[in-house]
């Protein structure tokens, strides 16, 4: 079979939120291939906890179960977090279904979850290993639907401003131009990594990332973190463009005309579109932007690289599909 639900960005396209059926109940929640955490807002939470959020309510559903002495805690790398008990019911992504999927009931969030009233939970769809519930580790959606798939793959097409798409079992090629490009994914984290050692700015000479050289594909993480090599050497074409710690990174007049960036994804190069990388404004004339210094080892290739790249996570063969789009 196959799924297909939309992408609905929140203002800035600081993440995106797909609806996901649970017991028959709907709730829109960040689908988030940097984690494996299937968690929701629900009926245990404080009122004020749940305060203008959808909630999932386990009484209310009939194919509910609980999962006798389990729980979870997982904490994200910005900071937040979520922890709880753990059941199974029915998941329904547009039209894939799960009937005994683990879903996560928190019963503490952390304040940057509740201060976001859209986001009613995370759907976790990197690799199982990182799944956090103890005492027995479960299972992402992705992992248990793959075998009922068309194709064991979803995709991912985020749009700047505008609602997009994820879709499971099938590649829409409609939906991007040129060709897809399939590289090899190294799992060993949980993460769909792949190896990007190099870069360009508009199309000038290629210039070789320093650091870890490792990149991450998480829908889940707002901008693109790379090495400071790489974001150095972009923002030094960008004129007025300064790394203002006081604003968090670097920082360029908002009438600037910002430069494609060229980057290495599993040895072939992927474009980001300058426009896409003009984030937000800050202040009158200043704005944002979307490409940043990673303060990990690793590199996290976030919303700004998925608004110019239609993405494809094939966990057939642990590959990773781009194309422009
Ligand atoms: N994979 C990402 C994850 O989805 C988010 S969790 C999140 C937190 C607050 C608001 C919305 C989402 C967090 O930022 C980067 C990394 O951790």
């Amino acid at each position: 079979g196959t799924g297909s639900v939309t992408a609905t960005p929140e203002a800035n396209d600081v993440e995106y939120l797909a609806p996901v059926t649970i017991g028959g109940q709907t709730l829109n929640l960040d689908f988030d291939s940097g984690s494996s955490d299937l968690w929701v807002f629900n009926s245990q939470l404080s009122s004020k906890a749940t305060k203008g959020h959808t909630i999932y309510d386990p009484t209310q559903s009939n194919s509910f179960a609980l999962m006798q002495g389990a729980s979870f805690e997982i904490s994200y790398g910005d900071g937040s977090g979520a922890a709880g008990n753990v059941g199974t019911d029915t998941v329904d992504i547009g039209g894939a279904t799960v009937t005994a999927q683990a879903v996560e009931l928190a019963t503490a969030v952390s304040q940057s979850f509740v201060e976001d009233p859209n986001n009613n939970g995370l759907l976790g769809l990197a690799f199982s290993t990182i799944n956090t519930v103890q005492p027995q580790q479960q299972k992402t959606f992705f992992d248990n639907v793959m075998s009922s798939l068309a194709e064991p793959l979803f995709t991912a097409d985020l749009r700047a401003q505008a609602v997009g798409a994820y879709e499971f079992g099938q590649v829409d090629t409609s939906k991007f131009t040129g060709a897809m490009t399939w590289v090899p994914v190294n799992n060993t984290q949980g993460f769909w990594q792949f190896t990007s050692e190099s870069f360009a700015v508009d199309g000038g000479a290629a210039q070789t990332s320093t650091a870890g050289a490792q990149a991450i594909a998480d829908t889940g993480t707002t901008l693109m973190l790379a090495d400071s090599a790489v974001a150095t050497a972009y923002y030094a074409q960008v004129d007025g463009a300064v790394d203002d710690q006081t604003q968090g990174g670097f920082t360029f007049p908002c009438a600037a005309t910002l430069p494609d960036l060229q980057i290495d994804v599993g040895g072939t190069m992927a474009t980001v579109k300058g426009t896409d990388i003009n984030f937000a404004q800050v202040d009158d004339a200043t704005c944002f932007g979307g490409l940043q210094a990673t303060t990990a080892g690793l590199q996290i290739y976030g919303d700004i690289f998925f608004k110019s790249n239609f993405v494809a996570f094939n966990g057939g063969n642990n590959s990773l599909g781009f194309a422009q789009h």
